[in-house]
């Protein structure tokens, strides 16, 4: 059994925390206030995110940072705005001998239009870095609902040994050296998801839906070609399969934001009212971003940004998408068959 210490006390900081205790790990759980800390180990439940659920004994809460990196294993569980301010906080209390890290986090930086993985190498250098992806409410997670996830790193090593610390029957891990495209799915689909709550509060229809989530797969691949990611990494569980579950679920804190939205709500009431990161409003910043300067056409991102940060309404986004030159599905250099 392992000694683990997951930073992030949110809704699926705590719910892995939970996930790795049942496991039989010994694991820390940072939060950030002391009064949380506190208040999850009184109680033997998180007061703030998932309520009523107990956590497994074997998580201890913290608000000590000194306490919380003596662990070998991290687990990033925070918003990944926060992650490079946290990191680098933290790297003078780091001990000579560097942690195994594993990012749970879906974005990219808004200054940067770093992954996450790109982050920690800036702040930490070289270290090993994993990051664990998929179709993954950490409301079903802490009920112990099936689940599979892939976890990625450019060490096989460093990937199957996630693999082993994460895995019960109900939760299934597989393991990829795919870093910068389960970091792409993971992070352009929460935009695509935004996108897809908006369209059901418009109540344009299950085929618009279909089609908005399949353009935004295209979208998704898109922007992984010219990252190097591998497209077969984009149809899988961290592009195709979480995509799936955003764009669908009435957990998805993405689209649920989306939704108010389209209900005429402003991004901050939507904001407010949700009460929990919503990654996709701060990523479609970087997307729109990359866009430029990658050279690639990403319509839906750009209208969801439109509507998110210029007070484009959602018809006006509509008639954009709609009116766009007729084209081919596929770009000319996939048309091989
Ligand atoms: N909730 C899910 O089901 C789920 C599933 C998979 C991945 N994720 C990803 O996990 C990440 C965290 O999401 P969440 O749903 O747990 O968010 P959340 O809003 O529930 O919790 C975020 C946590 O981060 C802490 N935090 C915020 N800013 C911080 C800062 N500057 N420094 C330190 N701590 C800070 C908050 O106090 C809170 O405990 C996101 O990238 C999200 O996309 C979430
Ligand atoms: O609730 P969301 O929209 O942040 O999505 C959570 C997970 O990423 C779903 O896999």
């Amino acid at each position: 059994m392992e000694e683990i210490t997951v930073f992030g006390a949110g809704s699926w900081g705590t719910a892995l925390a939970n996930l790795l205790g049942e496991l039989g790990h010994r694991v820390v759980l940072w939060c950030r206030r002391s009064d949380q800390a506190r208040a999850i180990n009184l109680l033997g439940e998180n007061p703030n995110y998932l309520r009523g659920y107990r956590i497994s004994s074997n998580v201890t809460a913290t608000s000590k940072i000194d306490e919380a990196v003596e662990s070998p294993k991290w687990v990033l569980a925070l918003p990944t705005q926060a992650v490079r301010g946290f990191l680098t906080e933290l790297s003078g209390n780091m001990a000579p001998q560097r942690p195994e890290i594993c990012n749970v986090a879906k974005g990219i930086e808004i200054d940067s239009a770093f992954t996450v993985s790109e982050i920690v190498k800036n702040v930490l250098g070289d270290v090993s870095y994993s990051v664990l992806s998929g179709p993954s409410h950490a409301e079903e997670v802490i009920r112990g609902f099936p689940t599979a996830v892939v976890v990625a790193s450019l060490r096989v090593e460093a990937a199957e040994m996630w693999q082993n610390v994460f895995s019960r029957p109900t939760f299934r891990v597989y393991t990829s050296n795919d870093v910068v495209g389960v970091e792409i799915g993971g992070a352009v689909k929460n935009v695509i998801a935004i996108a897809a709550g908006i369209a059901k509060a418009m109540e344009l229809g299950d085929n618009a839906l279909a089609a908005l989530v399949s353009r935004g797969l295209a979208e998704i691949m898109r922007l992984g070609a010219k990252m190097r990611a591998n497209p077969l990494t984009l149809s899988g569980l961290a592009g195709v399969g979480d995509l799936i579950v955003t764009c669908f679920s009435g957990h998805s804190r993405n689209m649920r934001l989306g939704f108010s939205i389209g209900m005429g709500k402003s991004m901050k009431e939507a904001s407010d009212e949700l009460g929990q990161v919503a990654e996709g409003i701060y990523t479609v910043k970087a997307l729109k971003k990359m866009a430029q300067q990658v050279g690639v056409e990403l319509p839906i991102v750009e209208e969801v940004y439109a509507i998110l940060y210029e007070g484009l309404s959602p018809n006006e986004a509509l008639s954009n998408l709609l009116l766009r030159d007729p084209k081919p599905e596929l770009p000319p250099a996939m048309q091989w068959m």
